[in-house]
C-alpha cells in the first residue's frame, strides 16, 4: 500500500493583524500563546508561527523579552518546529522586526518578500465596535505600507542566515516570487525554499482559484523542484485555499493570525480546531499530516 504524501501544517496562533476585541478566542497572554501553540501541535501542526502581544491590551509586541516566556514553555511541552515572525506589525521598523529571531535563533523565521499596501480597514465593517483606541487607529489606518525593500530583505537574510535560521518566504503577489528569485540568483538563499503564498489579504493577490494556479505556475517556472510550496488564505478563504492546495501537492497554513473563522460567521474557538479541520481535509484526500521531524527533513532544518 503506497504511503500517503506528508503535508506540513503550519499554525499561526495569534499574529498582529487581528485585535483582541474581534474575538475572545484570540490568544494574547504568554500562557494563552503557549497553550495555543501546544494545542495546535497536538492537533497535527508540525510548525507553529509565533508573534507576541502586550498581555495588558493585546497590542503587538516585538521585544525579544515578550517572546521568551512562551518559547520556553512550548519547547518543554512539544517538539514542534518554531517559526518566529520578522513581520511583526507592518507599522514597525525593520531593526525592531528582526530582533526576536536574532535573539532566540529559531529553526524558521518568516520573511516578507516585498513591500505592499496593507489593508486591515475592510475588517471595520465586520467589527465596528473595537474596544481600544489603538485597535481603531491600527485597523482603520488606510495608509499602512508594509515595508520590505530589497535592502531590508537583505538585512534580514544576512542577519539571521548565518545563525542557521531558515525562512518561510511570504509571497503576497507574483512580484514577490521574482524578488525571491533575485536573492536565489545572488546566492543569498538556498533550496529547499519554503514558499508561503498568501491569498486574499487586501493589497496582495486575491483568493480566486485562478490566483492560486497563477502563483503555483509562476513558482514552478522560477524554482522548479527547489521549493516547498505552502499556502495561507486570509479570513473566510483559509480552508477553501487549504483544500485546493492540498489537492495540488501543496502544504498549508492555518491559525487565528490569518482567520478568526471555522465556518461562515462561526468563530474558531481555538487554533487546534482549525488544525483539526485541516487534518480532516488532507486525510479526506488520502494524505497525512507531517510530523515535526518529517517537516525538518523536508525543509532541511537545523533541528
Ligand atoms: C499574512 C500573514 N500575517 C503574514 C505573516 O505572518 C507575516 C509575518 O509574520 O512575517
Ligand atoms: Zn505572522
Amino acid at each position: 500500500m503506497a504511503k500517503p504524501r506528508k503535508v506540513i501544517i503550519t499554525c499561526a496562533v495569534t499574529g498582529a493583524i487581528h485585535t483582541p476585541s474581534m474575538s475572545e478566542f484570540l490568544p494574547v497572554t504568554p500562557a494563552e500563546i503557549a497553550d495555543a501553540a501546544i494545542g495546535a501541535a497536538k492537533a497535527g501542526a508540525a510548525v507553529v508561527h509565533l508573534h507576541a502581544r502586550d498581555p495588558g491590551d493585546g497590542r503587538p509586541d516585538q521585544s525579544p523579552e515578550a517572546f521568551a516566556p512562551f518559547l520556553g514553555v512550548i519547547k518543554q511541552a512539544s517538539d514542534c518546529v518554531v517559526n518566529i515572525t520578522t513581520g511583526g506589525a507592518p507599522t514597525m521598523s525593520i531593526e525592531e522586526r528582526v530582533r526576536p529571531a536574532e535573539t532566540h535563533r529559531p529553526e524558521i523565521a518568516s520573511l516578507n518578500m516585498g513591500s505592499m499596501n496593507f489593508g486591515l480597514f475592510p475588517m471595520l465593517k465586520r467589527f465596528p465596535d473595537l474596544k481600544h483606541q489603538w485597535e481603531r487607529d491600527y485597523v482603520g489606518n488606510k495608509n499602512i505600507i508594509f515595508n520590505n525593500a530589497f535592502g531590508q530583505i537583505e538585512y534580514i537574510l544576512t542577519t539571521l542566515g548565518p545563525l542557521g535560521t531558515k525562512f518561510e518566504f511570504e509571497c503576497y503577489d507574483t512580484a514577490h516570487l521574482y524578488n525571491l528569485k533575485h536573492f536565489l540568483d545572488e546566492g543569498l538563499v538556498e533550496g529547499p525554499l519554503f514558499i508561503q503564498t498568501v491569498f486574499g489579504l487586501m493589497g496582495g493577490i486575491g483568493a480566486h482559484p485562478d490566483d492560486v494556479m497563477h502563483m503555483k505556475r509562476t513558482a514552478d517556472r522560477l524554482f522548479g523542484d527547489r521549493y516547498i510550496w505552502s499556502v495561507l488564505g486570509a479570513g473566510k478563504n483559509q480552508l477553501p485555499i487549504a483544500a485546493m492546495a492540498a489537492a495540488m501537492g501543496g502544504n498549508i497554513r492555518v491559525g487565528l493570525e490569518d482567520s478568526l473563522w471555522i465556518g461562515p460567521g462561526q468563530f474558531a474557538q481555538s487554533n487546534a480546531e482549525q488544525v483539526a479541520k485541516a487534518c480532516q481535509i488532507i486525510e479526506g484526500l488520502g494524505l497525512a499530516p507531517a510530523t515535526p521531524d518529517e517537516a525538518r527533513e523536508m525543509l532541511a532544518l537545523k533541528g
